[in-house]
């Protein structure tokens, strides 16, 4: 296979080795225009890298991967999918936004497909399933370390320094949580998207000075009985925000597009 990437971060960095170790490669990477000569730098030479999203498309990959954030999905991915390319997303918490989501929905019915991994949580193909059953109510919680909480809302609503233990910092529902947490709530929002949506999801988010990862706790009722699942996700380095989980998603959902036995 051949990959797209839209941006190239911390995500985008671990989510190459693992492609390259089934075979795939990376054909063109669509970055800002900083950032093209840093991007360039650390991918094999002639690889593409470009600002312009009509060369990205002329790369004709098979599959755009976004490694963006939330104004990368917004501002690459309603013309990917309307070129035709299958589109799998690391920054679902921009369907938070319904005017994205319609544009991305409207540009997925008649062009490429638009994927939605589970990323680093856990569990969404039994809350996907279930949701064909009845589902009475859906709670997430996430708890990571307070350093992967800066730079972000929460700062201004605890010290994150001086916190002594976990600390709820926000309590709503996914959509809320999705739109305020852009680096840190997007599989909130995967968890909407394959529950029973972004209003009647409940969120729980806090930091934890002693956590020992990113714990990312799922819990499901309806007529499939009780699901609770829950993950603690090793950070990467380059990004305490995004666990590794999140690349190893994003890889499995990939490649699935191209195998003949999807698992
Ligand atoms: N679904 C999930 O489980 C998770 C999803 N995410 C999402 O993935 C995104 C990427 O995560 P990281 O790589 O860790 O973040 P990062 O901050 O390390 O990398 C983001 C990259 O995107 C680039 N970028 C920003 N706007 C762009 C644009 N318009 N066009 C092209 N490139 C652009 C930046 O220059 C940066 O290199 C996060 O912002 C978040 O939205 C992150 C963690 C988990
Ligand atoms: O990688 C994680 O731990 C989850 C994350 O940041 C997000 O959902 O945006």
């Amino acid at each position: 296979m051949r990959i797209g990437l839209i941006g190239y971060g911390a995500m985008a960095a671990a989510l190459r080795p693992l492609l390259e170790a089934e075979g795939a490669a990376v054909a063109a990477v669509l970055a800002r225009p900083g950032s093209i000569d840093r991007i360039a730098a650390a991918l094999p030479a002639g690889t593409l890298v470009t600002a312009d999203p009509a060369a990205f498309a002329a790369a004709a990959p098979d599959v755009a991967v976004e490694c963006a954030g939330h104004a990368g999905l917004r501002q690459h991915g309603p013309a990917c999918l309307a070129a035709g390319l299958d589109l799998v997303i690391a920054s679902v918490g921009a369907l938070a936004d319904p005017a994205t989501e319609a544009d991305l929905r409207a540009a997925a019915r008649t062009g490429g497909r638009l994927v939605i991994p589970a990323g680093a949580l856990a569990g969404l193909d039994a809350l996907a399933a279930a949701r064909h059953g009845g589902l009475e109510s859906v709670r997430y919680v996430s708890r990571k370390a307070p350093r992967a909480w800066r730079g972000t809302a929460a700062q201004d609503l605890i010290d994150l320094d001086s916190i002594v233990e976990p600390t709820i910092f926000f309590e709503g529902n996914a959509r809320e949580a999705a739109l305020a947490f852009p680096q840190n709530a997007n599989v909130v929002a995967a968890a909407a998207l394959a529950g029973i949506g972004f209003t009647r999801t409940e969120v729980t988010l806090m930091a934890d000075p002693d956590a020992a990862g990113n714990r990312h706790l799922l819990e499901a009722k309806g007529a499939f009985g009780d699901l609770s699942v829950a993950v603690l996700a090793r950070p990467l380095a380059a990004n305490p925000k995004t666990s590794y989980l999140a690349p190893l998603s994003l890889a499995r959902a990939i490649l699935n597009l191209g195998a003949r036995v999807v698992v």
